[in-house]
Formats: C-alpha cells, sequence, structure tokens
C-alpha cells in the first residue's frame, strides 16, 4: 500500500519528469518508490534498488550536495531547487536539475529532469566564445544586409587599435582599405563557399600591416552574416621576404656555398660553386664534398678538420682542391655546423672562395718587398739579409767573402738627356752583363738607382776578386745599343773583404762605400778595396763632392742676397750674392758645409760659373724691374781666382748677357791675395780695367797690411763683422774700426761694415764716416723676390 502522499492526483509513473520518492530513516534516505521515466533515464531495475538507502545506490551521493538539500527539506519542509553535475571518477558525466519536496510524514519526493544536453551545449557555447575572443586571428561578424560589423574579437581590437564600440562603427573597407567599398561587395557577392584574399589593414594610428582575410556566409539566427576570420602575416611576409632576400644573396655571392647532411652529403651548391669548381649541382648532390680533393693535404690535414668540426663545430683554413678540369686551386674555406632545435647537428655549410689571385699578389708582394722590379735582381732589403748571412757563414768556416759595391759613373746625365726609358733599359742590361760575371753562389743585388752589389761567397782569392772586378769594368764599359742609340758607361766599385774588414753588415756595407767613393773620386771607371785610412770624414767628404757633382747638374745651386746699404741715403746700393746648396734630401744647405769640400775638389770652378752667371742675370732683370743701378758682389774663393778661364768665363758674360761692367763688384780675401800676390794684382788690374770693382773681404783678419794694400787696385774695404760685433762696447774693436776706417780714408778707399746687428752699430759706423753697411740690422741675406720687395720698401 503506498503511503506517501504526492500533490497530485495521479500517479507518479504518469509525470513526464523523472521523480523518486524517498523515506528518511536512521538519518539517510530510503529509497521508496520510482517512476518509469527515471528508471529508464538511469537504466535502473525497479527490484534492485527498491528498499535501499540512497547512500547505497549513490555511493558518493554526499558529494554533489544532493543528500544535505533532501536533509534540509526535509528538516524545513520548505522546497528547493538546484541543479547539480554528477560525476564519476572526476568527470561530469551528466547534469541535473532537481526539485525537492517534502511529503507527508517522512517522505520526501525528488522530481528531476536529466539537463546534460542543455548543459554541454552552454558550455560549448562558453568556450566557443572565450576562444573566439581569444583567437590569434582577427574575427569579425559582417551583416549581410548592410556590411556593418556586428561583432570583433579582442584580437580585431589590439590589432587595429580601435575600441569595440568603435569598430561597430565600421565598414570592412574602413579597415581594409586598400579594397574599395564596390570592389568589397563584389568579392562577397561571389558565391562560393568562403573567399580568401591578401591585403593590408590600416590601424587607428594610419599604419599599415599585412593580412590574409578569409570570409565566410554564415546564417545566425536566421540572418545571414559574414564571418571574417583576419590573419596577421606581417611577420610571415617579413619573413618570406627574408627567406627570398637570403635566397637572392645565396644566389649571387661570389663566395661558393655548399650544404651538406651531417654525414657529408651534399644537398645543394650555389652557381658560385658551379662557377668556382665547375660542377654543376645535378653532378654533386649526393656526393661527399671529397671528391674536390687535390691529394696535397695529409690525412692528419683532414683529421684535424673533422676533429675541429666535432669539437668546435667550425673549421676554417686554406686548402688546395681541384676543379673539373683537373687544375687544382687554392681556396679559403670557412665549414659551420648547423645545429636543429634540439641542438643536434643537422649540416655543414661550406663557404669558400678561390683565392688564386690572393696568392698571385701575395707572391707579387713578396716578390716586390725582396726583388727589384725592373731587373728581377734582389734588392736592398734582400741584399742585406744576404750579407749578414754571408758574413755569418764566413765566421762559422773561418773564410773571407768579398763586397761589391758598385756605382755608374754619370748615369744620371744619361738618364736625364735620353730619357727614363733609356736609363731604365740601360740598368736592365748592366745587371744582364753583371749576372754573367757572377756565379750561382754569389749574390748579385739592385740597392739603388744605379748601385749594384755582389756578395762574393767565402772562401775566394784575392787574385779572383782582383779578375772579377776588373772583368765587370770591362765588361760594363762595352758599348749599349739601346732604342737605336750607342751608349757608353763605366762603373765605380768599392771592395771589401769579410769578416776581415767588417762583421757587421753595415759596416762592411760602409766600408765598400767609401772604397767605391774613392774610386769615383780618384778615377771613374776603377775599383779601390776598402782601407782602414777611409774614415767617416773621409765618407762625408766624398759623399758631399759627389751630392755636390750632382747638385750642379740639376740646378740645385741658388743664391741669396744681402743688401749693402748707404746709411746716409738710407739707400741700399748694391748687394752681395751669397751661394746656398738646395739639397733634395737635407733641404737648404750653408756654404760652410758644401764650399771647402768643392775648392778641394776643384768644384768651386763650374760652381763659381754657375755664381756668377746666376748672379749676374739675376741683378739685371732686378735693376731692369726697379730700374736701378744696384751693384752685386760676387765672391771669389783661391781656386777660382787661380782658374785661368775665369777672365775670359766673366768678361765672356758681360758680353753675353750683357751687363753692366759698372754694376759688377768681385769680393776677395786677403789671404787669396798673398797665395800668388804678382798673379793677383795682375788679374786685379785687368778686371779694374775693365771697369769692374774689387773689394777686400773679411778685412783684418789675414795679414792687414797697408803695404800691400796701396798697391791693390781695390774700391772697398769691408772691415770683418769679428770688428763690428762688440764695437759699442769693446774699446780695442772701437779703435781698430775706426783706424781702418780712417786709413781706407787716406788711401782713397771705401769702407764696408760688415756684421751690422743693432742702430748702434750704425750709430758709431756713420759717426766715423763708414761709407757702407751690411748686416742683419737692415736684412739677413734672402731670396730674389724677398730682395726686391726690401729694395721697394727701403728705397722709399
Ligand atoms: N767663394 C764664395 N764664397 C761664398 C759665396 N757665398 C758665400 N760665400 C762665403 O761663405 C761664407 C759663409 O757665408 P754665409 O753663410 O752666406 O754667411 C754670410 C752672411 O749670412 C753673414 N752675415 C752677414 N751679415 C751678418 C750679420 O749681421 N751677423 C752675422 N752673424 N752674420 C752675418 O756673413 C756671411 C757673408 O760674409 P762675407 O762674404 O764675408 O761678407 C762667407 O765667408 C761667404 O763669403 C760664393 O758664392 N762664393
Amino acid at each position: 500500500m503506498q503511503r506517501y502522499i504526492t500533490p497530485y492526483s495521479f500517479s507518479i509513473d504518469d509525470l513526464s519528469l523523472n521523480v523518486v520518492i524517498y523515506e528518511h530513516i536512521n538519518d539517510d534516505f530510503k529509497l521508496i518508490d520510482i517512476n518509469k521515466n527515471a528508471l529508464r533515464d538511469e537504466g535502473l531495475e525497479k527490484e534492485s534498488i527498491i528498499g535501499h538507502y540512497i547512500t547505497e545506490i549513490f555511493p558518493n551521493i554526499k558529494e554533489f550536495g544532493l543528500f544535505d538539500a533532501l536533509f534540509e527539506v526535509y528538516q524545513s519542509g520548505e522546497k528547493k531547487y538546484f541543479s547539480f553535475g554528477y560525476y564519476n571518477n572526476h568527470f561530469i558525466s551528466s547534469w541535473r536539475e532537481i526539485e525537492i519536496i517534502k511529503l507527508n510524514d517522512d517522505f520526501i519526493m525528488v522530481m528531476y529532469k536529466n539537463i546534460s544536453a542543455r548543459k554541454s551545449m552552454e558550455h560549448k557555447l562558453t568556450s566557443l566564445g572565450i576562444i573566439v575572443d581569444n583567437s590569434f586571428n582577427e574575427i569579425y561578424i559582417i551583416n549581410a544586409k548592410n556590411y556593418t560589423i556586428t561583432y570583433c574579437n579582442k584580437q580585431a581590437q589590439q590589432n587595429i587599435q580601435y575600441s569595440y564600440e568603435e569598430i561597430l562603427n565600421l565598414h570592412p573597407w574602413q579597415i581594409a582599405t586598400q579594397v574599395r567599398q564596390e570592389d568589397f561587395k563584389k568579392r562577397l557577392k561571389i558565391n562560393k563557399k568562403f573567399i580568401i584574399f591578401e591585403t593590408q589593414h590600416q590601424r587607428k594610428d594610419g599604419s599599415y600591416y599585412d593580412v590574409e582575410i578569409r570570409i565566410q556566409k554564415i546564417k545566425i539566427d536566421k540572418e545571414a552574416q559574414y564571418i571574417a576570420i583576419v590573419l596577421d602575416t606581417s611577420h610571415k611576409k617579413a619573413m618570406e621576404e627574408q627567406l627570398s632576400l637570403s635566397k637572392e644573396i645565396i644566389e649571387n655571392v661570389s663566395e661558393a656555398i655548399v650544404v651538406t647532411t651531417i654525414d657529408a652529403r651534399i644537398i645543394d651548391i650555389n652557381p658560385a660553386y658551379t662557377r668556382i669548381t665547375g660542377f654543376k649541382k645535378e653532378q654533386m648532390v649526393g656526393k661527399n664534398p671529397s671528391v674536390l680533393k687535390s691529394g696535397r693535404h695529409s690525412k692528419e690535414f683532414y683529421k684535424e678538420m673533422w676533429e675541429s668540426l666535432h669539437t668546435k663545430g667550425s673549421w676554417s683554413g686554406e686548402i688546395w682542391d681541384r676543379k673539373k678540369t683537373g687544375e687544382i686551386f687554392p681556396k679559403m674555406l670557412y665549414i659551420n655546423t648547423i645545429y636543429d632545435r634540439y641542438k643536434q647537428p643537422k649540416y655543414y655549410v661550406g663557404i669558400f672562395q678561390d683565392i688564386t689571385h690572393i696568392k698571385e699578389n701575395e707572391e707579387t708582394l713578396r716578390r716586390l718587398a725582396f726583388y727589384d722590379p725592373l731587373t728581377g735582381l734582389a734588392n736592398r732589403t734582400n741584399f742585406e739579409s744576404r750579407l749578414e748571412h754571408a758574413i755569418n757563414l764566413n765566421i762559422r768556416n773561418n773564410t773571407s767573402g768579398a763586397l761589391l759595391l758598385l756605382d755608374l759613373d754619370n748615369f744620371k746625365m744619361i738618364n736625364d738627356s735620353l730619357g727614363h726609358l733609356v736609363g731604365d733599359e740601360l740598368l736592365v742590361q748592366v745587371a744582364k752583363r753583371l749576372e754573367q760575371i757572377a756565379r750561382k753562389s754569389d749574390s748579385l743585388c739592385r740597392i739603388g738607382g744605379d748601385e749594384f752589389t755582389i756578395i762574393l761567397s767565402g772562401p775566394i782569392e784575392l787574385e779572383r776578386i782582383h779578375l772579377i772586378a776588373k772583368r765587370i769594368l770591362k765588361n760594363v764599359k762595352e758599348p749599349y745599343h739601346i732604342m737605336g742609340q750607342e751608349i757608353f758607361i763605366t762603373t765605380s766599385m768599392g771592395i771589401t773583404l769579410f769578416p776581415d774588414e767588417g762583421t757587421h753588415k753595415l759596416d762592411v756595407i760602409k766600408n765598400a762605400d767609401l772604397a767605391m767613393y774613392q774610386a769615383k773620386n780618384d778615377k771613374k771607371d776603377s775599383y779601390k778595396f776598402f782601407k782602414y785610412e777611409m774614415n767617416d770624414r773621409t765618407l762625408n767628404f766624398l759623399r758631399v763632392e759627389s751630392d755636390l757633382r750632382k747638385a750642379l747638374n740639376n740646378d740645385e745651386i741658388l743664391l741669396h742676397y744681402q743688401p749693402k746699404i748707404d746709411p746716409y741715403r738710407k739707400k741700399v746700393v748694391s748687394v752681395e750674392a751669397l751661394v746656398r746648396w738646395n739639397h733634395p734630401k737635407k733641404g737648404l744647405v750653408y756654404p760652410d758645409e758644401f764650399l771647402s769640400i768643392a775648392e778641394s775638389s776643384g768644384l768651386i770652378n763650374p760652381m763659381g760659373e754657375i755664381i756668377l752667371h746666376k748672379a749676374m742675370s739675376e741683378i739685371k732683370q732686378l735693376n731692369e724691374e726697379l730700374k736701378s743701378q744696384i751693384t752685386v758682389a760676387i765672391n771669389l774663393s783661391t781656386k777660382q781666382f787661380t782658374d785661368r778661364n775665369l777672365k775670359k768665363y766673366i768678361f765672356g758674360l758681360i758680353k753675353s748677357l750683357p751687363f753692366d761692367v759698372n754694376l759688377l763688384e768681385l769680393e776677395i780675401t786677403e789671404s787669396l791675395i798673398m797665395d800668388n800676390v804678382e798673379h793677383a794684382i795682375e788679374l786685379m788690374h785687368q778686371f779694374v780695367k775693365k771697369g769692374i770693382s774689387i773689394s777686400i773681404d773679411d778685412f783684418g783678419t789675414g795679414y792687414s797690411s797697408l803695404n800691400y794694400l796701396k798697391k791693390f787696385p781695390i774700391k772697398y774695404l769691408k772691415i770683418d763683422r769679428s770688428f763690428v760685433k762688440d764695437i759699442t762696447n769693446d774699446e780695442d774693436d772701437k779703435a781698430i774700426v775706426s783706424a781702418v776706417i780712417s786709413m781706407a780714408k787716406n788711401l782713397g778707399i771705401e769702407v764696408i761694415a760688415e756684421g751690422v746687428e743693432t742702430k748702434e752699430h750704425e750709430a758709431f759706423l756713420m759717426q766715423h764716416e763708414c761709407n757702407l753697411c751690411q748686416g742683419y740690422y737692415y736684412s739677413k741675406p734672402v731670396d730674389l723676390k724677398r730682395l726686391k720687395a726690401f729694395i721697394l720698401e727701403y728705397n722709399q
């Protein structure tokens, strides 16, 4: 008999809901009745559960809150609705929506429906919403009728930088701004499942990014909508561009590139690889790069390469390989390992360059560093190291070697007159002749313009050295036929023995140099053995002499002029020509450094002629330009004065230039006259007769003989600057200078004071009626241009 009473007049089996009746007994709920729907839904047999407690039927019932809910309703009598997820093994397997009603006595009615399907749909929709919202793609829903955007996800807002509300006010073509409105609509109208196209989206700030848009027509709530899924492809595009750039670079670089698997099978090569080796891609793919092996390297070489690849992941070095033609060539190879994402070696990439030309250049540079490009002989650097080696060898073997240093005589003249091409060819031919004389074990070098050396390796006897030296002189002076001309040249040679006369290369070279200069100065076309008497002073003398010889030909001799002043009229009346040497290496050289050498080597005569010619023509030009009558005083040295040609030369110049003889003054020293008084007086008279003035230079430093002075036809007497220097404070100098001035006056000789450096000097000299003054107080010796400027300013 049914003991519970439901609110319904019909049986619980007639209810469409699932119904279960429990009775509260012993703090548990015993299942009293269950309707058919519930049995079917739960898949239960009525007999197996009737009379069982709920905690027996659902052992984990307390976990779902149902037990507590039953108890609550039992105690309060109040109806209770709630839903719960029923789960097994922690997974919700089904959902129930429940109404619990207290019946009569201790009975409780539970009505419920299985809402799993609805719950699952709700869950799906929520998940989809989350997915859509959080998708990395921009997602838009567009109304198919008016093309307004009705939805966009977060990514869309983030990418185009508009707010959700702002986007809802936009049309798709206001975002994909490069697609015109009509085109956009046209594309959507094409009856396809979905359309895909690439364009760009414009952000709110006006900037663009690449996108791929997929649009599909769907129905939402029976309304036609477009769903647009937009993928930001800017990274992809950039990667594509990067890739295509990399590919382009690989295809076009001049370096060969080869990619191999880790077991060294070629998988790719670039066009430069084919260009360099001659092998095409199809011939190389699958092969081991070692097919190019030249056979030049040892097994150890390759072993080391692989070891480096395995331990360091890279190798680089020069390697010789073979081209398809069989030709062996050097290459600079860099191999690197490419690793996969698990840091495992995956490929090797080899990059190489054909360095044949670099090797050739290195060889050329090596040759240039050690060999003379014109003759192919060893150059100075090479010579010095060979000499050092030869000295050491002879020291070890207790033998003697010899160094022969040759300098061609008057080579410069040939070079200058016949041109450098002839000069070069002459050097080449001289080198060839010397090569024929030197033995294989001797070392022939060209150490400078026209300087050659031969190192005769020891042991060598003196007799043989003489023999070789004579052969050299003989062979060198044989005529040369160059560019249709017959040319003659001789050489001067210095010889020294080593280690006997020097154990250091520089000493040996210096000795040979000294001997060579000696040969050149004594008699060209000769050789000289070094002697210890040839010391540094000699060498300097010989060098200066040799350089001076060149200076005369090279127009290195020039003149400076120092004005002589009439202090009463404040006028430049005369100038003294003072020689200077514009040395190609040392710059301006003063007479103290070269005059005595010029004198003792006899070069003073040709140099004196240059000075006379320059001084007279330059002052003639100056007088013409300034319309002046300035006298030029030219110094004459003893050797010049005794030169028979001097008079002829000066008279010749006066005539040929022509030069106003009244403006020419010759300065000679007392000592010059005293060397040969009769000749001097005779010559002076001849000059004076012609109209030339004579002045006595450095008066007071030599004989200062008044007796003689009376006999000399001189116009001026120059008081040496050593007396003038102290005239303002040295009583002796004061006395000497005033005496000389008055004495000269008595003899009708005018006085010029040298070394006037101060106003006081000038004042003293004027007080004693000195005629002319010369010195730094007015002007130092200056070049012609500055002299002109000085005269213009001073004579104003
Ligand atoms: N045979 C030739 N001898 C020449 C020629 N040119 C110059 N010389 C002689 O060389 C000596 C040195 O001359 P230089 O170095 O040119 O010196 C001259 C002046 O610079 C110097 N001088 C002139 N004024 C002063 C001064 O106020 N103070 C000072 N400390 N030095 C001064 O004196 C030299 C000129 O001397 P001098 O000839 O005696 O007037 C010198 O002996 C020259 O003669 C040449 O072409 N041929």
